[in-house]
Parts: C-alpha cells; sequence; structure tokens
C-alpha cells in the first residue's frame, strides 16, 4: 500500500513547511503540535504561502483547498495511530526527542515509519528509544522547504535498507533530491555549514566588522544568497546553538565551540526571524 497518511510533529517553521509539502503531493497530513494555537499558526503559515502561489498565477485557488483540506490538525499524539508515516520536527533537543518516539512507539503499528528532521542529533540514539530501530531515520529538510531541494536521508547504525528505500521514494514523491549521509554529527550539511555560520559570529564578536558587513563580503565575495548571520537569524539562533553543541560535544573538537555572543543572543530570548530579533530586527 506504501505511505498515504503522514503526521507531522512540531508545526513550527520546519514542521509547517513539511507537512506543506506532503500535502502538495497528495498525502493526508496531521500537523501535530502541543497546543491548538501553535497548529493553528502553522497551518497559517501554510495558507499564506500558498495564498502566495495563487496570486502569482502559479497555483489554481481550488488546487489550494484542495491542499488544504488535506491537512488536518492535531494535539493528541494518540493521533499516530492512524498514519504511516511520521516526520518528527519539534525543537533540537534529544531529551524531547526521545521522549516523543519512545511514545509514538507504543502508539503506532509496527509497520510504522518513524523519521526524525534533526539537524544534528544522531538518530542511532533516538532510534534507541524506541523497539524498532530499524524503523527509525533521519530525513533532513532544509529550510524553506518549499523551496530547498535537498533532504539528507540519514541512516541510523540499524536502520534497513527497505526503510531507506521507502524514505527515498516518499523524498522523490515530494520533488524533493535525497542524498544518503550516515550518522555522525551534523551529518554533512550542517557539518559543513554551521562552523562557517559559527565563524561569522566570531567574527563580528572580535569586532573585525559590522554585521552588514560580514554579510556583505560571503553575498557578494561567494555569491551566498542570504549573509551567514542573515541565515542564521533565518535557521533560529537557539537551532544554530544546539547544533554547535552537537558539534562540539560529538566530536570532542574546540574548533566546534559555539561562540559566546551566540550564546548571548540566545540567552536573551533574541532568537532570530522568529522571535522578532536576532543579529537584526524583524517586525
Ligand atoms: C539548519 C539546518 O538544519 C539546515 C538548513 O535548512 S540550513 C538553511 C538552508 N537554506 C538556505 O541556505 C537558504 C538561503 N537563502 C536562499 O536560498 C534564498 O534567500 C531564499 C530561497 C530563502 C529566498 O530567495 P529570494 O530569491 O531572495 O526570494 P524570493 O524571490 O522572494 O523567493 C524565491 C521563491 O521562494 C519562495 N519563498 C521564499 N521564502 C519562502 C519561505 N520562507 N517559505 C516558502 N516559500 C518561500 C518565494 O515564494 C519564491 O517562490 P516562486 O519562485 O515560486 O515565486
Ligand atoms: N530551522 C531550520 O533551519 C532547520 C531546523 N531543523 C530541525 O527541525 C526541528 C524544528 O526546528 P524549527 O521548525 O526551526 O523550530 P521551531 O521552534 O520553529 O518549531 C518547533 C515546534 O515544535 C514544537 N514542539 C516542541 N516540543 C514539542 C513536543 N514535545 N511535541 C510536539 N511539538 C513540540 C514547538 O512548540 P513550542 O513553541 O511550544 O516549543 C514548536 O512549535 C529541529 O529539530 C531543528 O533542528 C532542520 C532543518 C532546518
Amino acid at each position: 500500500m506504501g505511505i498515504q497518511k503522514v503526521m507531522v510533529i512540531g508545526a513550527g517553521q520546519m514542521g509547517s513547511g513539511i507537512a506543506q509539502v506532503c500535502a502538495m503531493s497528495g498525502y493526508e497530513v496531521l500537523l501535530h503540535d502541543l497546543k491548538d494555537e501553535y497548529v493553528e499558526k502553522g497551518l497559517g503559515t501554510i495558507a499564506k504561502n500558498l495564498s502566495r502561489q495563487v496570486e502569482k498565477g502559479k497555483m489554481e485557488s481550488e488546487e489550494k483547498d484542495a491542499i488544504l483540506s488535506r491537512l488536518i490538525s492535531s494535539t493528541n499524539l494518540k493521533n499516530a495511530a492512524a498514519v504511516d508515516l511520521v516526520i518528527e520536527a519539534a525543537v533540537e533537543n534529544m531529551e524531547i526527542k526521545t521522549r516523543i518516539f519512545a511514545e509514538l512507539d507504543e502508539i503506532t503499528p509496527r509497520h510504522v515509519i518513524l523519521a526524525s528532521n534533526t539537524s544534528s542529533l544522531p538518530i542511532t540514539e533516538i532510534a534507541a528509544a524506541t523497539k524498532r530501530p530499524e524503523k527509525v531515520i533521519g530525513m533532513h529538510f532544509m529550510n524553506p522547504v518549499p523551496v530547498m531541494k535537498l533532504v539528507e536521508v540519514i541512516r541510523g547504525l540499524a536502520t534497513a535498507d527497505e526503510v531507506y528505500q521507502e524514505v527515498e521514494k516518499m523524498a522523490e514523491s515530494l520533488n524533493k533530491v535525497p542524498v544518503e549521509v550516515n550518522d555522525f554529527p551534523g551529518f554533512v550539511a550542517n557539518r559543513i555549514l554551521m562552523p562557517m555560520i559559527n565563524e561569522a559570529i566570531y567574527t563580528l564578536y572580535e569586532g573585525v566588522a559590522t554585521k552588514e558587513a560580514i554579510d556583505d563580503v560571503m553575498k557578494l565575495g561567494m555569491n551566498h544568497p542570504m549573509g551567514p548571520l542573515t541565515l542564521a537569524d533565518f535557521i533560529g539562533l537557539d537551532t544554530c546553538l544546539y547544533i554547535m553543541e552537537t558539534l562540539h560535544q560529538g566530536l570532542g573538537d574546540d574548533k566546534y565551540r559555539p561562540c559566546p555572543l551566540l550564546r548571548k543572543y540566545v540567552k536573551a530570548g533574541w532568537l532570530g526571524k522568529k522571535s522578532g530579533r536576532g543579529f537584526y530586527e524583524y517586525n
């Protein structure tokens, strides 16, 4: 029968994007978060994205309505009993993720694949919280999900080949390009991207240049679509810090130590675009 129904856990920037692309490709999607208001916010973002496509003449409004009708809100994890695939996109915290996976293992039938959109945490450790580690896999989408083509597909130590193949097929059905990687801290994307962002924050911290100048150098000099500090704000400074901590602890090399300025901003609640303030201010 294959995958027809998907639950996405976490209706934040990644979860809502993943739910959107799944619904656009015909899957029925349960969008789950802790509170109704978070799910509503996520669904609002999706509706706004789709309306923009309609306004640009890239989508019929009937299609938008059909996509929205495939999205169902959930605040009870037990609803996962009715799906074929769960994609978890809650906050980047091992305790929270392992708790969710242990509960999902109790709730969902044995055939259900449990995927995590973690950006850096070991899939093998998340899988060990369940009695089905062969069915646990990393499905790492990039932000903004509706735009970026890549899905890093991460094999945990015990991930079964059939599970990898099914997830690869599912990613292709979303018009994404799956790339296979092994389970190491930060995988490939954030092993390379995040130290660059952290270094940009050190460059600001040490007064080498202003934030605007740092971003301009990377945009105009390296053709990056966004400067590293703008990109950090876009990703979320809390997520950037969690990823650096995972790299630092997991690889044991001080070259991955998070910049104190990054810590300070996160402690202040300056989480970037999503909180209204990071390196830049947003309204
Ligand atoms: C941290 C991790 O674990 C991994 C990560 O995700 S790391 C982050 C990876 N992402 C990046 O590096 C993004 C870098 N930035 C970019 O590529 C670009 O700035 C961008 C695609 C975000 C915006 O591009 P742009 O050309 O400046 O903007 P714009 O012309 O307004 O948008 C281009 C298209 O993207 C869409 N878009 C832009 N932002 C969007 C968003 N947040 N959600 C949905 N769609 C969006 C627009 O609607 C537009 O669509 P059409 O082509 O269909 O009209
Ligand atoms: N930001 C990015 O660029 C990328 C992030 N990722 C990964 O995706 C995941 C989500 O990140 P992102 O969307 O940016 O973060 P957000 O902060 O935007 O969203 C996280 C959402 O998950 C909710 N949540 C927290 N705990 C639970 C729980 N126990 N059950 C259900 N929902 C919960 C949060 O609710 P509340 O607000 O109450 O905490 C929030 O709505 C992380 O693992 C991150 O590393 C992967 C690729 C790119």
